[in-house]
């Protein structure tokens, strides 16, 4: 029998529509998965910056969980921003009992904008209980020194950071992204298959709110697909590329990224 892949992200709200929960459905629909979304934090941000964060009480995360299992049982799932200790160990507890969806986390911690995302006492918990549940984990470089305690300022040390997170912490396969390194965009994978490197070239732009959230949820769409972990992470960095590349100059600030990219032409989009 046939089935439509689908997928769960477990994260944070962004109204204007370039971070968080809006960012995954975007890609979950242009990547042909049905996108479902628990929310953990509303947040009152744009693309200048972050002004005011509500938590959702922790019974209440895990009731929309609950309520997504029960019904539509996701193919994958994906993690964005958990900010608290009490989320971090409620998600682990539920997610725990799913071991046979694979699990995408974004450990989000630090906005684009500079502002912070997880409390700090959170980052024990994401190591011990959240992280080693992953199919793959997917930090930028500030995230990985912060999780490994190691420094990475290229792209060998990228390297020793996803071993780290794989051999000595837990996770199944790590991408260390290089969006915050110098020179071309490379993000590096660490998996069963040994390391790989995903190059593109690095786009002059700031318009880069949201591209965490974006391949972390087109990573999960492709699992839901059941394509591999290679062949999911190498597909996601070619749309995440793509929508870079064409950017679409909204927002005052960091502006978003252009979902449509692989398949509309800027023409296709403006009135
Ligand atoms: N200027 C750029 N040009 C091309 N690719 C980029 C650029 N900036 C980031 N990327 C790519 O976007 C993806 C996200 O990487 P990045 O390191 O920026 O993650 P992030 O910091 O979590 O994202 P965010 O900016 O959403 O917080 C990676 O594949 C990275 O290589
Ligand atoms: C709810 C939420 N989750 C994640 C991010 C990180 O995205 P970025 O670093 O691109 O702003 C964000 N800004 N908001």
């Amino acid at each position: 029998m046939r089935n439509v892949p689908s997928v769960l992200s477990i994260a944070g709200t962004d109204p204007t529509g370039g971070a968080g929960i809006h960012a995954d459905l975007k890609t979950f629909q242009e990547r042909k998965a049905y996108g479902m979304a628990v929310v953990t934090s509303v947040v009152a941000q744009n693309t200048k910056g972050v002004q005011d964060v509500w938590h959702v009480p922790v019974d209440m995360v895990e009731q929309q969980i609950r309520a997504v299992f029960e019904d539509i049982r996701p193919g994958a799932v994906k993690t964005g921003m958990i900010a608290t200790p009490e989320m971090i160990e409620r998600v682990a507890d539920l997610l725990e009992q799913e071991n046979d969806v694979p699990l995408v986390i974004d450990p989000v911690m630090v906005a684009t904008s500079g502002d912070s995302l997880m409390e700090q006492e959170s980052l024990d918990l994401m190591k011990k209980r959240l992280l080693p549940l992953s199919a793959v984990i997917t930090p930028n470089r500030q995230e990985a020194e912060v999780l490994t305690g190691l420094s990475i300022e290229n792209i060998e040390t990228a390297e020793d950071a996803a071993k780290t997170l794989v051999d000595e912490m837990g996770a199944s396969a790590a991408v260390v992204k290089g969006g915050h390194l110098t020179g071309d965009a490379t993000d590096v994978l660490y998996s069963e298959d040994g390391i790989e490197y995903l190059h593109a070239p690095r786009t002059d732009t700031n318009h880069t709110h949201g591209t965490g959230c974006s391949l972390s949820a087109s990573i999960a769409a492709e699992l839901a697909r059941k394509n591999s972990i290679k062949t999911a992470v190498s597909n996601s960095k070619a749309f995440i590329s793509k929508a870079i590349m064409d950017t679409l100059e909204i927002g005052k600030g960091n502006g978003p990224i252009n979902h449509w990219a692989s398949r509309l032409s800027k023409e296709d989009i403006m009135v």
